[in-house]
């Protein structure tokens, strides 16, 4: 039986097919340790460093100059851990993302119970799906279903947000008609 559980992101990226604010470059104010960064991207690069100074600096970039400047050919040296702990601060991010921008929360929650696969062209196996080698661990796309799942929880825990979660049920049920392969 084909899976009926719609898919997002897998195909094209997020960005093209009309996600573009589950991708961390997507601009949005997110506050960290006091800093405020544009996007969700600066703050996680700004993760790579202790030194207050350098984390004012990511917070004045654009996201694609902070993924540049943060990375493995940035000429920032990357915490000895970081490998074991990017995860951790990924999540930290997610979570600060969505709790600061409400009207996004909204969103991710009105993806119900979508597949997010961050689908890319830029060859990324480790966050996401790379749509040309057809593989991808996808940990982006997980870390924003478990917050997902997390602001559910949190919806389900407050009876005033009751029509909230009465909302992303429906659209969830919608998403899923639309992609219904027995139709
Ligand atoms: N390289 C890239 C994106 N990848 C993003 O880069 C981040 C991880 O970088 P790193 O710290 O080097 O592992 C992570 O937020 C991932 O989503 N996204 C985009 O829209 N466009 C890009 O070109």
């Amino acid at each position: 039986m084909t899976n009926p559980i719609p898919i997002i992101g897998k195909a094209k990226g997020f960005k093209k097919e009309g996600y573009d604010w589950l991708s961390n470059m997507y601009e949005c104010d997110v506050e960290l340790g006091g800093v405020i960064y544009p996007s969700a991207e600066n703050a996680f690069q700004s993760l790579k460093t202790d030194d207050p100074q350098i984390k004012q600096q990511f917070s004045q970039m654009t996201p694609y100059n902070a993924k540049q400047f943060g990375g493995r050919t940035g000429g920032l040296r990357l915490p000895d851990d970081w490998d074991t702990t990017r995860l951790d601060h990924m999540l930290t991010v997610l979570r600060a993302k969505f709790a600061q921008n409400p009207e996004l929360a909204d969103k991710l929650l009105a993806t119900g119970g979508a597949e997010l696969v961050e689908g890319n062209f830029w060859n990324d196996t480790f966050w996401g799906y790379s749509i040309q080698k057809g593989e991808g661990e996808n940990w982006l796309g997980c870390l924003l279903e478990r917050v997902r799942r997390e602001l559910r929880l949190k919806a389900l825990l407050e009876p005033i947000t009751a029509p909230k979660l009465i909302k992303s049920v429906a659209s969830n049920m919608k998403l899923m008609a639309e992609s219904a392969p027995w139709e």
